[in-house]
């Protein structure tokens, strides 16, 4: 749907490399979580795909037609102008009455319609922004940090919302996010980042990866926990989970992983390339 080759991105006005040489696809149907520390080039990755942002060097190709409907980072709210949630839907682009309410719906945020965008706790501005960004009837829908602000089960709340979301729509999903063990169990493929790609596949192969360990440290380690429980199946019965890029996880002699580790919730849920 949106595949970068040897994208490179300078902080504007230098040639102070943010991002160097990132390859990265997305396919239909996948959702994809990009993680990383502060400053790694998370969003400016996001904004590079979407094309709202100038490439040093490289290229950025999106499917024809592609539909994407984005949930920026930061939305600025001007609090001296009353805004309804009902408004707010048809900007910029105007939705009947009864779009806009079944949005709403589909998002676990009916009948909010004549709330003021003030009014709103954290979890139910997340939900009115995806609710927007679903009345686009996107292919992709793209998410930068959307559970900021919100307690963990509001987080796991609103990434059910997204698989749900993505099962319904066949949407694409592309996100950025901190919430490295919510990520690890509802990402189809993790892309771990830090101005350049350290590692990206299978949440399985992400999590025991030495580059994400070296860059997460203890919080990978509880990501790692996820991944280990004794078999209760026979893996050479398991069909081969092909993953990206080579980072396949087809349980034979090369899959890189020491047996302990079982398979979480995301296990099996990815697409075919
Ligand atoms: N408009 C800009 N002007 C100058 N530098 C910028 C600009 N936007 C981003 N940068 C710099 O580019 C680098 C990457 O920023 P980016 O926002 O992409 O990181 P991030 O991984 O999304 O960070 P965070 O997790 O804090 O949101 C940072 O060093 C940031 O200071």
């Amino acid at each position: 749907m949106i595949e970068s080759r040897a994208l490179t991105i300078h902080r504007p006005g230098t040639s102070d490399p943010v991002l160097s040489h990132v390859d990265f696809r997305i396919r239909p149907g996948e959702i994809v979580t990009v993680v990383g520390p502060n400053g790694s080039g998370k969003s400016s990755l996001i904004r590079a795909l979407l094309g709202h942002m100038p490439l040093a060097s490289g290229q950025v190709t999106r499917r024809a037609g592609l539909r994407i409907g984005y949930v920026p980072q930061r939305v600025q709210l001007d609090t001296a102008i009353p805004m309804t949630v009902r408004r707010f839907l048809s900007l910029p682009v105007r939705v009947r009455d009864a779009e806009a309410e079944a949005a709403l719906a589909s998002t676990g945020v009916p009948g909010l319609g004549q709330r003021q965008l003030t009014q709103l706790s954290g979890g139910q501005f997340q939900r009115v922004l995806l609710a927007r960004a679903l009345l686009a009837d996107p292919h992709l829908l793209v998410l930068d940090e959307p559970t900021q602000g919100l307690d963990q089960p509001g987080i796991v709340a609103f990434y059910q919302l997204i698989e749900e979301v993505r099962r319904r729509t066949g949407a694409s999903v592309l996100m950025v996010s901190h919430d490295l063990l919510v990520v690890m169990r509802s990402s189809d493929r993790v892309v771990c980042l830090n101005g350049h790609v350290c590692c990206e596949g299978s949440p399985q192969h992400v999590s025991t990866a030495p580059e994400y360990r070296a860059l997460f440290g203890a919080e990978a380690a509880g990501t790692l926990a996820l991944y280990r429980h004794h078999h209760d199946h026979d893996h050479d019965r398991m069909p081969a989970l092909t993953g990206p890029e080579g980072t396949g996880h087809g349980h034979g002699g090369a899959c890189g992983h020491d047996h302990h580790h079982g398979h979480g919730p995301a296990h099996g849920t990815a697409p075919a390339p």
